[in-house]
């Protein structure tokens, strides 16, 4: 029961682990500034107060049970001093453990259960070792302790508990020895167990550190403060490896390369953010292939591609693209919560794959799942991340009462976030992301879920926050949000960058210009059932389609390239290059010429919306996903 009892209390730390980064909550707290030493030395406070309440609890309970074998003063001290040493050995063990669950869940279910029964199993094969092959030379039951002690933790409380009963039992059953004194428990196998769990605390702790950095993205050299071998990204080498140069590339894309390029080169550049052609591959589930230009050996999936853009102060820029284009790739990767595979990023002057915490300490995420703690109220959650950032303790009220009253998210301020609607809780992820007023935003969707007016708010707080020297990237489906908030856009499709540059820029170069529809003025003249067929409805319609005829003409002399897009009865809807719109005054004229003449009734002149650009792109990942689907292409960059 002892053995069972010091085991599983431990290994409730492993859900809390995987809980934290099952809803990214470890990302964001790194991202704000809690480093792993601050993260994990709160676990191991916080486990050892609830893990000295057992501790004590379980051995007044031995003595006061009297327990023979244990309530002898020099057992009674090992089992107290090793249970104590234990005791970080055992928590860093379970942290270690944490990371092979993805899942809270699965961790609930399975690890307790399997280190207490895993814990038991092996105690019992040594005991039973121990019994059945005593007095043979080599000791079979001896070793597979030592190897137990020495690779599986849990099993130390189980280990004691049996070889400090073992020398009970052989003194008094065996009469070996008259009285118990110290030297007695000074068996190879209570040494052992000594030894091993005091040099184990480092070691689990080091093996912390190796997971830690290996799932944040990280590698295990630099969790052991070696040189890690990760790629330098050097500038020209990644230039001389023929990266970032794509068949058939659109010329802002190029361009907005070579910027970055220079921008790269130039120590004088005040650019927030440069990301220079960055790419990350994914081993492919499905048994299709979709190899990766740069891995070509094995089968990965290239989520982004050679992406590069360059965010200037005071800029909203829009990332979009369709589903699964590549932008949350690529905001993981500026967090680091991904490692790239190939390319640059560099915040604030900092190059991210070297100086992960000057760069945290000026970047604020707003990820698109909400990475909140349940049972924690809005308002701990800002106060909670506002004392992380920094913020004066005086300040922090204050700060929660502005951002709940300019969200307008007062009611909901006390209540837990498991019992908030989904748009409070982006509301609440968008504000824990401004706290500190950091210089780089990343917002993913930061408005899915949340009502009009409250979308309104939320852009108003965009708009107004980032006019200084500030600036953000923001992943949305609303092109209304992206054309409200974002002075320039770059779309990702399957991972590339197909358009960058201001929203107007792209509705001139991938818009068709104009949308012009007109209603020609109907010119029937009542027509009655019995005169149907007579000379004069002909007349009619002739004189209609003559009306219909001078108006295309009309059309056509002022815009010389426009084409009739749709024509129904009346209704004609030209498409019109923008070249053609030389000046909006003189179409104008033109139009209210035509309609004060009584050619047409009505007319509207409209730009291309940014939606209709987006849609096209958008249908070339449909396309290229259909065509991959059935085999045509690989890759949809060659
Ligand atoms: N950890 C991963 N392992 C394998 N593939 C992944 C992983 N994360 C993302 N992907 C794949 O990479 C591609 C890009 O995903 P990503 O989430 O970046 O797209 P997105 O543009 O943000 O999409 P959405 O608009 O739906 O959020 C997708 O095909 C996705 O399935």
């Amino acid at each position: 029961m002892i053995g069972f009892a010091f085991t599983i209390i431990p290994a409730g730390l492993t859900m809390d682990l995987v809980h934290d980064r099952e809803i990214k909550a470890r990302y964001m707290l790194r991202l704000n500034g809690v480093g792993f030493h601050i993260y994990f030395s709160s676990y191991l406070i916080m486990m050892i107060g609830l893990y000295m309440v057992s501790y004590i609890g379980l051995l007044i309970i031995v003595a006061a049970f009297g327990v023979k074998s244990l309530i002898i003063p020099q057992a009674f001290g090992a089992l107290a001093l090793l249970y104590f040493l234990y005791m970080p050995a055992a928590i860093l063990f379970s942290a270690v453990m944490s990371y092979m669950f993805d899942k809270s869940e699965t961790a609930r279910q399975f690890y307790p259960n399997l280190v207490t029964t895993l814990g038991f199993i092996t105690y019992t094969i040594v005991a039973l070792v121990d019994m059945l092959v005593e007095g043979s030379d080599v000791n079979p039951a001896q070793i597979l302790h030592i190897i137990l002690t020495i690779i599986f933790p849990p099993y130390i409380p189980f280990g004691l508990m049996y070889y400090i009963n073992k020398v009970y039992l052989e003194c008094s059953i065996f009469n070996t020895c008259d009285n118990l004194s110290a030297s007695d428990y000074m068996t190879t196998e209570i040494i052992v167990l000594f030894v091993v769990t005091v040099v184990s605390i480092p070691t689990w702790y080091l093996m912390l550190r190796v997971a830690d950095s290996i799932k944040l993205g990280g590698s295990w050299q630099s969790a052991l403060w070696m040189k890690s071998p990760r790629k330098t990204y050097n500038l020209d080498q990644l230039q001389e490896n023929g990266v970032g140069v794509s068949e058939g590339e659109d010329d802002d894309v190029k361009q907005e390369r070579e910027n970055v390029a220079a921008a790269l080169q130039d120590t004088s550049s005040t650019s927030p953010v440069l990301i220079y052609d960055l790419g990350k591959t994914y081993k492919k589930d499905t048994g299709k292939s979709n190899p990766c230009k740069r891995n070509k050996e094995s089968e990965q999936f290239c989520a982004v591609k050679n992406v590069s853009f360059e965010v200037k102060q005071s800029q909203v820029f829009g990332l979009l693209g369709p589903n699964g284009a590549g932008k949350t790739t690529t905001l993981s990767i500026m967090t680091a919560e991904e490692s790239a595979s190939w390319g640059k990023v560099q915040i604030c002057g900092e190059n991210i794959q070297s100086s992960l915490s000057s760069v945290f300490e000026v970047m604020g995420y707003c990820p698109q799942h909400d990475a909140l703690w349940q049972n924690i109220t809005v308002a701990e959650h800002i106060a909670g991340y506002a004392e992380i950032r920094g913020i004066r303790r005086d300040q922090v009220k204050l700060l929660v009462d502005m951002y709940v009253k300019g969200l307008e998210i007062e009611e909901h301020k006390d209540k837990k976030s498991k019992d908030c609607s989904g748009g409070t809780k982006r509301k609440l992820s968008y504000i824990l992301s401004m706290l500190g007023q950091p210089r780089v935003v990343l917002l993913d969707e930061p408005s899915t879920g949340m009502d009009p007016k409250s979308k309104r708010f939320l852009w108003n707080s965009i708009l107004s926050s980032f006019q200084d020297e500030r600036s953000a990237i923001l992943t949305t489906h609303s092109m209304e949000e992206a054309d409200a908030l974002c002075s320039s856009i770059g779309i990702l499709v399957r991972g590339s960058m197909r358009c960058i540059g201001p929203i107007q820029h792209l509705k001139n170069k991938y818009g068709r210009g104009y949308t012009l529809e007109v209603k020609v003025k109907p010119n029937r003249a009542p027509v009655s059932i019995s005169n149907a067929s007579s000379p004069s409805h002909v007349i009619s319609a002739e004189k209609g389609n003559s009306i219909i005829k001078q108006v295309q003409q009309k059309v056509i002399e002022t815009f010389p390239n426009a084409t009739l897009d749709e024509q129904f009865e009346e209704r004609l809807i030209y498409k019109v290059p923008q070249t053609d719109v030389m000046s909006l005054a003189l179409i104008f004229e033109m139009l209210e010429k035509i309609k004060s003449d009584g050619l047409v009734d009505e007319y509207a002149l409209s730009q291309t919306t940014l939606e209709q650009v987006f849609l096209q792109f958008a249908r070339q990942q449909e396309e290229e996903d259909d065509k991959e689907e059935n085999g045509d292409i690989v890759s949809h960059i060659s």
